[in-house]
C-alpha cells in the first residue's frame, strides 16, 4: 500500500511540529475531560483503518471487539456525543458499524447523514438531480472499463459515487489504474478523492471537514476529538481548532496534533474517555 499524495485526497500539508504520541494524547484527554464546563465532547471517528483494521474485502471490515465494548459503554453517557465520519456509503456503514443508539453516522464523506436509534436508522434523504444520476451512470460504466483486464482492480458503487479499488493489485497495475481513474473524474467533472488504494469519483461533492463542522455546530460541542488514518481525513483535521484533539492513525504526512500506531490505540484513547466520564 502506498500513501496517496495529499493533493487529491486532503487539503493540508504537514504541520511545523511533529505530532505527539499516544501518551501525550491520553494526558490531554484527561485534562480536557476534567473540565465539566467543556461539554459535550464530540468523539468523531473514521471507520476503516481507524476503528476497523484495513482488510482486503471491505465487506468483512469490523470494529475491534474492545472498540465495540468501549463505544457501547460511552453510548448515552452525559456530556459525550459519538459520531462515525466515513467514506463508506450509509447503508454499508450502518450494517458494519456496531455502535450504540444515539451515534451520528456521516457517510459518503459527508454526502449522507443519519442517526442510530433503538428502532433503526433515522436518515436524511439524498436526492440526485437527473444530471447527477446520468453522470453517476457514466462514471460507473467508464470506471468498469478502467478495471477491466487489470488483475485485482475492482469497482464499488455507492449512491453518490463510484470507487476504483486497487488494494489487491500489484503496484505496476494499481498506479496506472489510479491515474486513469483520476483523469476520468476530471474528464467527467466529478469530485475526486484519492484515499488508501482507492480513487473515489463523486457526483455530490462532500468532504469530512464540512460535515464535521456542521455536526459540531448542531451539537454546540466546545471540544472535538477526531481520529482518522487516511488523507481524506485531513479535511476533518483542517476543520478543527487548536483546542480540539486531532489524531492521525498510522504513518503519513498530517496536520493532526497527535499520532497513534493503529486501531488498538484509538480504542485505548476511547477507554481513557470512558474512565474519565464515569
Ligand atoms: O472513511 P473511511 O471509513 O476510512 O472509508 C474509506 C473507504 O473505506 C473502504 O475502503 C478502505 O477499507 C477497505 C477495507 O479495509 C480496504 O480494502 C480499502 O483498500 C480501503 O481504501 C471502503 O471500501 C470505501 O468505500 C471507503 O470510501
Amino acid at each position: 500500500m502506498t500513501e496517496p499524495t495529499p493533493t487529491t485526497g486532503g487539503p493540508a500539508g504537514p504541520p511545523d511540529a511533529a505530532p505527539q504520541d499516544a501518551h501525550a494524547l491520553a494526558q490531554r484527554l484527561e485534562e480536557v475531560l476534567a473540565d465539566a464546563g467543556r461539554r459535550p465532547v464530540l468523539l468523531a471517528l473514521d471507520f476503516d483503518g481507524t476503528l476497523s483494521p484495513l482488510v482486503d474485502d471491505p465487506a468483512s471490515s469490523a470494529i475491534l471487539p474492545a472498540g465495540v465494548e468501549v463505544l457501547a459503554a460511552l453510548g448515552g453517557r452525559d456530556g459525550i456525543a459519538l459520531a462515525l465520519v466515513s467514506g463508506r456509503a450509509m447503508a454499508d456503514l450502518h450494517a458494519l458499524a456496531a455502535v450504540p443508539p444515539g451515534t451520528y453516522l456521516v457517510g459518503s464523506h459527508g454526502a449522507e447523514r443519519a442517526r442510530v436509534t433503538t428502532f433503526g436508522l433515522e436518515r436524511d434523504v439524498v436526492e440526485l438531480t437527473s444530471a447527477q444520476a446520468d453522470r453517476l451512470a457514466s462514471l460507473g460504466a467508464r470506471a468498469a472499463a478502467v478495471a477491466r483486464g487489470r488483475d485485482g482492480v475492482w469497482v464499488e458503487t455507492k449512491p453518490t459515487a463510484v470507487v476504483v479499488h486497487t488494494r489487491l493489485a500489484e503496484r505496476d497495475v494499481a498506479g496506472p489504474a489510479e491515474q486513469e481513474a483520476l483523469a476520468l473524474g476530471a474528464e467527467l467533472g466529478a469530485g475526486t478523492l484519492h484515499g488508501k488504494d482507492v480513487v473515489e469519483l463523486t457526483v455530490l461533492p462532500a468532504d469530512k471537514g464540512s460535515a464535521l463542522a456542521a455536526l459540531r455546530r448542531e451539537l454546540g460541542a466546545p471540544v472535538v476529538l477526531y481520529a482518522g488514518d487516511d488523507v481524506t481525513d485531513e479535511h476533518a483535521f483542517a476543520a478543527l481548532g487548536p483546542d480540539d484533539l486531532t489524531v492521525k492513525v498510522g504513518a503519513g504526512a498530517t496536520a493532526a496534533r497527535y499520532r497513534v500506531d493503529g486501531p488498538q490505540d484509538v480504542v485505548a484513547a476511547l477507554a481513557v474517555v470512558e474512565r474519565a466520564t464515569r
